[in-house]
């Protein structure tokens, strides 16, 4: 965290929907993880982008080769996951979606089953504490690792999905946008959303790749990671908006991660404003806090200064994410009232 969060945004109950489990580590954690591996030799620096700091796309995606090496225990995945939530949950977060790719370390003995099994009993014993958060989880698919890892991981989540008692509610597509085509995933991805998952896709995170994301967008998924090139003054299309509108998908925006990670200007030139404007489905995301040093109340704060939206814009656009979750619609119910009730306290 760059500067403390102003106290409104911190108080405003929020929903996270864009969250990456190991890119999501705090320093604090990050440097327990640092000195119970300290053969690896890894100093926090190499694992955080600080203020003002910016790095490639491909800099970026060897930071979670790094982070990977710190995490390559069945209590380190328990360990992380716990601190993750706590840390959402203190920043005011009533209700998170963790995404996270499921990995197996050969010489840990870490299976990709395990790695699921450590997320969902961290997510049951912070349920015993008293956090105020409830959470799920999105089983990612690393996209790098091709169409039959892809289908792995959907059977996995398929079966998660069955008997994690709600927990486990969907799929997402991450990975380096740069490798492997959207095209030889559509089979899991269909798979998937046939079965009930519900699909979270990042979609356009980097330029030309129109004819992919007009692929992705047939399943439809339900909500988009990124979108950043889909409209067309940044060389996506107007069929592709079109599309978007039509199905009316949110988008899951992260403001810090993109100009971090410099597929975005600047914070005034995030297509945040381009769909806002059009009064579509935007939810203000950290996509990965620890990486990126942010947190999602500094988000709504950074939103608020560059796009200059009132207080009760900031409440509204809180509040609407509640519907662009995958939460079932009695959850939803119950965080619309918990929204109503905590009103008056933030507005004091
Ligand atoms: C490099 C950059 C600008 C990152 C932000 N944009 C991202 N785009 C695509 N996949 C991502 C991004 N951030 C995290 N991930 C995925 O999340 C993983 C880390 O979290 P986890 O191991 O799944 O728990 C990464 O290895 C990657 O597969
Ligand atoms: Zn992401």
């Amino acid at each position: 965290m760059e500067k403390p969060a102003d106290p409104f945004y911190r108080q405003l109950p929020k929903v996270e929907l864009h969250a990456h489990l190991n890119g999501s580590i705090s320093v604090t954690t990050m440097e327990e993880l640092i000195s119970r591996k300290p053969h690896l030799n890894i100093q926090h620096s190499m694992t955080a982008i600080r203020k003002g700091q910016r790095r490639t796309l491909d800099e970026c995606f060897q930071v979670f080769k790094v982070i990977h090496q710190l995490t390559d225990t069945e209590e380190d995945i328990l360990m992380v996951a716990k601190a993750v939530i706590r840390e959402f949950a203190a920043d005011g977060v009533k209700y998170l979606e963790l995404r996270s790719t499921p990995r197996e370390e050969t010489h840990t003995g870490l299976t990709k089953r395990r790695y699921v099994e450590m997320v969902i009993e961290a997510i049951r014993q912070c349920e015993q504490e008293d956090l105020d958060i409830t959470v799920r989880f999105l089983v990612a698919v690393d996209r790098r690792n091709g169409p039959e890892a892809a289908m792995e991981t959907v059977k996995l989540a398929e079966d998660f999905m069955v008997s994690s008692d709600g927990v486990v509610v969907g799929l997402d597509l991450s990975g380096d946008p740069t490798v492997g085509h959207g095209k030889d995933l559509l089979p899991a991805l269909q798979k998937a959303k046939n079965t009930g998952l519900r699909l979270a896709l990042h979609l356009s995170e980097v330029q030309s790749q129109k004819e992919e994301s007009e692929l992705l967008l047939g399943l439809p998924p339900d909500r988009i990671g990124h979108g950043t090139f889909l409209h067309p003054e940044v060389g996506g299309s107007k069929s592709l908006v079109d599309k978007v509108r039509e199905r009316n998908i949110p988008l899951e925006l992260c403001l810090t991660s993109n100009v971090k990670g410099q597929t975005v200007a600047s914070y005034d030139k995030h297509h945040f404003s381009y769909w806002y404007q059009l009064g579509h489905p935007c939810v203000l995301c950290t996509d990965d806090k620890g990486v990126f040093s942010t947190e999602l109340s500094q988000e709504y704060h950074l939103a608020a200064s560059t796009f200059g939206l009132s207080q009760e814009a900031v409440w509204a656009l809180s509040e609407r994410a509640i519907n662009c979750s995958f939460a079932p619609d009695h959850l939803k119910a119950q965080l619309h009232q918990r929204w109503a009730s905590l009103r008056p306290q933030v507005f004091c």
